[in-house]
This record gives structure tokens, sequence and C-alpha cells, in this order.
């Protein structure tokens, strides 16, 4: 068994697609792991993958960790509860946004300064844009951020505890205050997820013949726009002060392309597209690479293959027996063809090796 900073038991309230996930990650770690969620189906399918036990209603319990995975709008009452019922416990969230759930627990009636000290708001910057218990992945948070918000009341033994729940499922601990927190997020995660939202209602009314056309581009920039819309209302809502002076700049900014594309021949048209262009692309290289190390460019192997089963896996056999490591991978169908791209992508001093492996073994590489 691998050995833990948590030694549990950790309750997890809420078994949807991010507690299911904690819950498998402890659970294969060892730990015991309680589940609780008031969907009877949510519960016992996060039961049924492995991610815990569901609890016995009126059992006492006093676990370690409580770990509150519910959506923000009843992540107060929630925590609150959960600091009541639990006297020993720490009790942390997840939730999306920090500032309103603190907020929100720091001025229900029911809480006290001692409390108070046991709670810890947190935030994993990892999921996905399904929810519920069946798209868990005990991985979910392996070298993702995961940021964890003392407030000026929390004990240091329950922060230690918040830590060790981060660092148990593999993530990366990072540390701000709540109002740092949710600016930050707002810029790098609801703001995205805005833009793609209105990127991708503009294809509501595209004829078919165009959307036939749509490559990587308008995947990559429209995949968050699938998200759950019950979800990201509560976040979007909850987090309004900090992206409304976001979207305000947008605005700016799509006011000086409009007016600027108006006249392209104009003076200084073309300058302003190029600075608007350099702009994203100085916005894009600040975005740092995998695991949070600094952005590095990869290189790029594209590999043609049929469209029948097991030869995406025949081809990643070959990379892996080759000893390179590929750092990412991507597929783009034409839709009519027979055959698929694959686009891998490696360190830049490994790309002609691939290259020369992959083509004595029969691979078509687009040069
Ligand atoms: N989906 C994502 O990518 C991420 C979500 N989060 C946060 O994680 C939390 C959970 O989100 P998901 O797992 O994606 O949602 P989900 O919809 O998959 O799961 C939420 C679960 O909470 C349960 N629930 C509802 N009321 C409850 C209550 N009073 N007590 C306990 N459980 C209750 C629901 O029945 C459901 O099973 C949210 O606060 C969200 O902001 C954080 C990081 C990423
Ligand atoms: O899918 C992605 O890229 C995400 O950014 C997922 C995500 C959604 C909500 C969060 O609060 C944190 C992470």
């Amino acid at each position: 068994m691998p050995t833990t900073h948590l030694a549990g038991p950790i309750l997890v309230l809420g078994t949807g697609l991010l507690g299911t996930s904690v819950g498998l990650g402890l659970s294969q770690r060892g730990l015991s792991v309680w589940l609780s969620d008031p969907s009877p189906t949510a519960q016992t399918v996060a039961q049924d993958i492995g991610a815990g036990t569901v609890i016995v209603p009126g059992k006492p319990l006093a676990p370690e960790l409580v770990v509150v995975a519910a959506p923000p709008d009843v992540t107060v009452a929630v925590v609150a509860q959960a600091l009541c019922d639990y006297p020993m416990s720490t009790v942390v969230d997840i939730a999306s946004v920090k500032g309103s759930i603190l907020a929100g627990v720091q001025s229900d009636p029911r809480i006290t300064a001692a409390h108070l000290a046991r709670y810890v708001g947190t935030h994993p910057m990892a999921g996905r844009e399904r929810s519920g218990p069946a798209s868990a992945r005990s991985g979910l948070f392996t070298s993702m951020p995961w940021v964890i918000c003392a407030h000026s009341g929390s004990r240091g033994d329950a922060v230690k505890t918040a830590e060790a729940l981060a660092i148990d499922l593999g993530a990366t601990v990072s540390r701000m205050n709540a109002v740092e927190h949710d600016d930050s997020v707002a810029l790098i995660s609801h703001f995205p997820q805005v833009a793609s939202s209105l990127i991708a209602s503009r294809l509501l009314s595209a004829p078919g013949h165009s959307l036939a056309l749509a490559g990587n581009g308008l995947r990559d920039t429209t995949r968050i726009a699938a998200s759950d819309p019950s979800l990201w209302i509560q976040i979007l809502s909850h987090n309004a002060g900090a992206l409304v002076p976001i979207l305000r700049g947008m605005r700016e900014d799509l006011e000086r392309l409009i007016g600027t594309l108006a006249d392209p021949t104009a003076s200084g048209a073309l300058l302003d597209l190029a600075e608007l262009m350099g702009e994203g692309n100085a916005g894009q290289a600040r975005i740092p690479g995998k695991h949070g190390a600094p952005p590095q460019a990869f290189a790029l192997v594209t590999v043609v293959v049929k469209d029948k089963p097991g030869q995406v896996a025949a081809l990643l056999a070959d990379v892996g027996n080759a000893g390179i490591n590929m750092e990412d991978l991507r597929m783009e169908h034409s839709a009519g063809h027979q055959v698929g791209l694959v686009d891998i992508s490696v360190i830049p001093g490994r790309r002609e090796e691939l290259i020369t492996v992959l083509s004595a073994l029969g691979w078509k590489v687009v040069q």
C-alpha cells in the first residue's frame, strides 16, 4: 500500500464527478472513505465503482476529514452542518469559488470561531466538462494545482490536513487567500468558459456544410462549452464581481477590433491587427507548460492512421517501444475520409528519431 499523509477515515459529502474522484483516489491509496449524497443513485454508483462506502444514516462517525464536494449553491449550508455534526474533524470544501463560500460560512449563526478554525476552503484546478460519479477518475488530480485558501482563523493542523488531501491525491499545493483565488480563476477559468460558450453559441445557426469543415481550432476553443450549465450558472454568479471587469476589458478590445475591421484599408489598420495578434501570441506564451513547468515548445510528428480499430493503439505501442516520451496527443478526423491524422508532441530533440523509427515500421509520417 502506498503511504499517505492522511490517516482517515475521510467522509465525502457529494458524490458527483469531483467527490467520487476524491473517493476513488483516496481509496486506491488504502484510505478508508465514507460517502454520502442526497441522490441515492449518485452515492450508490460512487460506491459501486470503488470510491468508498455509503454511510448508514444516524450512525455516529468521527472522520479525520470531511470533504464537501457539493454544488456551490449548497456548499455553505453543507460545510456549516458538517462543522456542527463532526466536532473533531477538519472540514474542507472544493467549490470553484472561495470568497462567497467563506463569507457565507462566517455569517452562519451556528458557526463560532472554534468551528471556523477547523474549516479550510480549497479548490482543485482539475475537472471535466461532464458531471456525475460515472465520469469520475482516480487520477483526475495528478500533477494538477490544488489551491488551499486558509483564512485568518484557520488552525494550523486543519490547514495541514487540507494540504495532505491534495498531496495524497498527487496534486500540487498552491496557497493564496480567497480574493486572490477568485481573481485568478475569474481570468484563467471562468472567462475562458464564457468565451467558449459564446463562440459555440454562434454555431447554432451555422449550416451543416460549414460545420463539416471544422478542425482543431474550433474544437480547442469550444471544448468546455459542453460543460454542465447548472454548475456554471452557480460558479459565474458567485464570482461575478471578479469576472465583470475582465468582460468589460474584452468588450473594449472587441470594439477596437470591429472598428479596425470595418475599414481594413484605413491607415494603421493592419498595424492594429498585427498588434492584436502579437498580444495574443505573448499572452498564450505565458501559460505554463505541463505540471506547472515553464512553457515549452514541443515538436509535432503527424502520422496518418487508417480509420479502423486498433490503429491508434498500435501507433502508441510503437512510440512507447522506441523509448520516446509522448508529451501530448491529438487526433483529427476529416468527415467522409477513411483516415485520421494523429499529432504526437515530443521534445524537439527526439523528433527526427521518432520520424525515422515510425517510417521504418511502415507508418506514413506527414513531413
Ligand atoms: N466539474 C468540475 O470540473 C469542477 C468542479 N468543482 C467543484 O466541485 C463541486 C462539485 O462539482 P461536480 O462534482 O462537478 O458536480 P456534480 O454535479 O457532478 O456533483 C455534485 C453532487 O453534489 C450532490 N449534492 C447536491 N446537493 C447536495 C447536498 N446538499 N449535500 C451533499 N451533496 C449534494 C449532487 O447530488 C451531486 O451528486 C462544485 O462545487 C464545483 O464548483 C471544482 C473543480 C472542478
Ligand atoms: O476542463 C478544464 O480545462 C477545466 O478548466 C476544468 C475545471 C472546471 C471548473 C473548475 O473549477 C476547475 C477546473
